[in-house]
């Protein structure tokens, strides 16, 4: 499927949301939201606190359905395919796109079987360690934790057990992976080594990242949403997408005064 929604019509586009709405219960949280996300590249999602980008992110691979009062209007495809089908199987969708989230979040078990947990879940019967191996190494932890597979994953740094879960998510070769502020919770330089990895990673993989760091948006990724919080008349907030373009048209030539004064850190 070629794109309308991005300027780049010589890329194929991965996932698209055509006017989408989320509530939480009663109240509007997202709205009218039309974005195409391209295949092998970056995609960031910034903008101010509230303004729904992670719940815009879970959108994609069903993981508000475990948030008993949240509800989506619109349409949510991957490659064509509707997201919300009756006969789409959310774990299905949570298996082509995975999902790496804010704090690292290994299981409590050895930093091999927290790799091949999604494996052996579905029933995987070739040669795990070929694939804990392939997987460490494209998570670029490899070398740190080849002597030590059978320690807890646990026992890894903040860094290490990020980078831990990013081997976790790609050992079941999802085609995207979403990362919900994957950095925040890191020091400066096992952010970078994430930064770097986000790079190599999207030469297979479509990723989006939601962040609320702009230098990071602006060096890690090919596009970028800008979300903002509108109110209504009663007061009543929502998120809206304010804009959308590559990454350098965003940061350098923007269109909208709300990205301007947003990227130049004047609010949000
Ligand atoms: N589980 C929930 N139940 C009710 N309201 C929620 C829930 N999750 C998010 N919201 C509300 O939806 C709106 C959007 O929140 P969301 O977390 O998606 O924004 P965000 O842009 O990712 O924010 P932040 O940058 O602070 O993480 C906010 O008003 C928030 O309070």
């Amino acid at each position: 499927m070629i794109s309308d929604l991005y300027p780049d019509t010589a890329t194929e586009t991965a996932l698209r949301a055509k006017n989408v709405n989320v509530y939480y219960g009663k109240t509007l949280a997202v709205r009218d939201v039309s974005l195409d996300i391209p295949k092998h590249r970056v995609t960031a999602f910034i903008g101010p606190s509230g303004c729904g980008k992670s719940t815009l992110l879970r959108c994609f691979n069903r993981l508000n359905d475990l948030i008993p009062n949240a509800r989506i209007q619109g349409k949510l495809t991957y490659q064509g395919v509707d997201l919300y089908a009756r006969n789409t199987d959310p774990v299905a969708v949570r298996h082509r796109i995975g999902m790496v989230f804010q704090k690292p979040n290994p299981f409590p078990k050895s930093i091999f079987d927290n790799v091949a947990f999604g494996l052996r879940l579905n029933g995987y019967t070739g040669n795990l360690d070929q694939i804990v191996e392939t997987s460490l190494r494209s998570a670029a932890l490899w070398n740190e934790v080849k002597d030590k597979l059978h320690q807890s994953g646990l026992s890894l740094s903040g860094g290490q057990q990020q980078r831990l879960c990013i081997a976790r998510t790609i050992a079941v070769e999802p085609d995207v992976i979403l990362m919900d502020e994957p950095c925040s919770a890191l020091d400066p330089i096992s952010a970078l080594w994430i930064e770097k990895l986000i790079h190599e990673l999207k030469q297979r993989f479509t990723i989006v990242i939601v962040t609320h760091n702009m230098q990071q948006a602006s060096r890690v990724s090919d596009y970028t949403a800008f979300f903002n919080v509108e109110s209504t008349a009663k007061g009543d907030r929502y998120g809206t997408l304010v804009e959308y373009n590559h990454t350098q048209t965003i940061f350098n030539l923007p269109k909208q005064q709300a990205t301007q004064e947003y990227i130049s850190g004047r609010f949000g």
